[in-house]
């Protein structure tokens, strides 16, 4: 197994920093691409990232505005967001080497096109061999160094334990997989599924709903997984039910403060990035497509376009006919 000695990471904010941070600590050449000049020198000089406040850059770690220079490395990770993949990686396209590793680290489905991750790479970069990281962890948790476990898939299993290689440590444990699909599933269903368990928490109903709410959650992830091929050992994994958990019961989240925010009648927090807002819709049309039966999420979409409150949704949740449990 030939080894991945440079890691390269495009997009340098909160995850991008992070997972540099994981690529320095397994010993690897670690670049850390910032798209703006003025970023990637602010982060050079001060050797850290106001993204992840408190955290400092491993010292190995070069800072690069060249995509030039981060397409040399023997793999690059692209930690830009879900709607923001495309254009990361075509200008990341001609630089390329024939079948380089371009990992996707962001978890959502492409609006308009209803393409998952390493669908955009392949259409955006079809020289290169696509692969997605995701699963349950904090960046700050991650930079920090606490213990974190995620998934690592690509159709190349050979690929997938070439990553892993590359990318473990004591503290940053990746398990590797072909089932590439479930893991994009589960990490664009638990941000939507994670709004709405902030949502519950914001309004106060209780511990009991939001267990309630994370479980049916886990159900309509599953649901669509199956309906496009994902493995049960995928949905049940780190990147579906795992990152579920971790999503669901923190304001740590993003995805779930904006919830609870909403919940609260509150404007949820501005600058921080939540990824389920942008694929809740594209989620539901995915799913009705698909024919699966997705009712959290859609209430979650419904939500946030202003076509129901939420009174209105938990309502419409709690008054659907009773039926068998699955
Ligand atoms: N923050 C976390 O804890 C965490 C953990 C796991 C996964 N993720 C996923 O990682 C993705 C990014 O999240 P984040 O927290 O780092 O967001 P962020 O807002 O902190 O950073 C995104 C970065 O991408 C850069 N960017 C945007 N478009 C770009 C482009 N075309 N080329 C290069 N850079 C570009 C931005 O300048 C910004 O620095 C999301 O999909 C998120 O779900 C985040
Ligand atoms: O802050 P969030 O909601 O984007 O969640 C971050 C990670 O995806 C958790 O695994």
């Amino acid at each position: 197994m030939t080894a991945l000695n440079s890691i390269a990471v495009i997009g340098a904010g909160a995850w991008g920093t992070a997972l540099a941070g994981v690529a320095a600590r397994a010993g690897r050449n670690v670049i850390l691409y910032a798209r703006s000049a003025e970023t990637a020198k602010a982060i050079a000089a001060k050797r850290s990232n106001p993204k992840l406040p408190g955290v400092t850059l491993h010292a190995s770690i070069e800072v690069t505005n060249e995509l030039k220079r981060a397409a040399s490395a023997d793999a690059i990770l692209i930690a830009t967001p879900a709607q923001s993949l495309r254009a990361a990686v075509s200008a990341l396209a001609p630089h390329l080497s024939d079948g380089a590793p371009l990992v996707a680290c962001a978890k959502g489905i492409e609006r308009g096109t209803h393409k998952f991750m390493t669908e955009v790479i392949a259409e955006a970069a079809p020289k290169a061999r696509a692969a997605i990281l995701s699963g349950p962890g904090f960046a700050d948790d991650v930079a920090r160094g606490l213990p974190t476990a995620v998934t690592l898939a690509a159709d190349d299993e050979e690929l997938a334990k070439r990553l892993v290689q590359a990318l473990g440590s004591a503290t940053f444990r990746p398990y590797h997989t072909t089932d590439v699909r479930g893991v994009e599933i589960g990490g664009a269903a638990k941000n939507v599924l994670a709004i709405a368990a902030g949502i519950s928490v914001g309004k106060n109903l209780g511990a009991s709903a939001q267990a309630a709410l994370t479980t049916r959650g886990f159900s309509e992830l599953a649901r669509l997984g199956r309906a496009f091929g994902a493995r049960s050992e995928t949905l049940v994994g780190l990147s579906g039910l795992g990152d579920l958990i971790l999503t669901c019961s923190t304001p740590q989240s993003r995805n779930f403060a904006l919830g609870q925010a909403l919940g609260r009648g509150l404007t949820p927090p501005s600058g921080k990035l939540a990824e389920g807002a942008f694929t809740a819709p594209v989620l539901v049309e995915l799913a009705a497509a698909e024919n699966v039966d997705m009712p959290v999420s859609t209430a979650v979409a419904d939500i946030l376009r202003g076509a129901v409150t939420i009174d209105e949704a938990v309502e419409g949740l709690l008054t659907r006919p009773f039926k068998a449990e699955g």
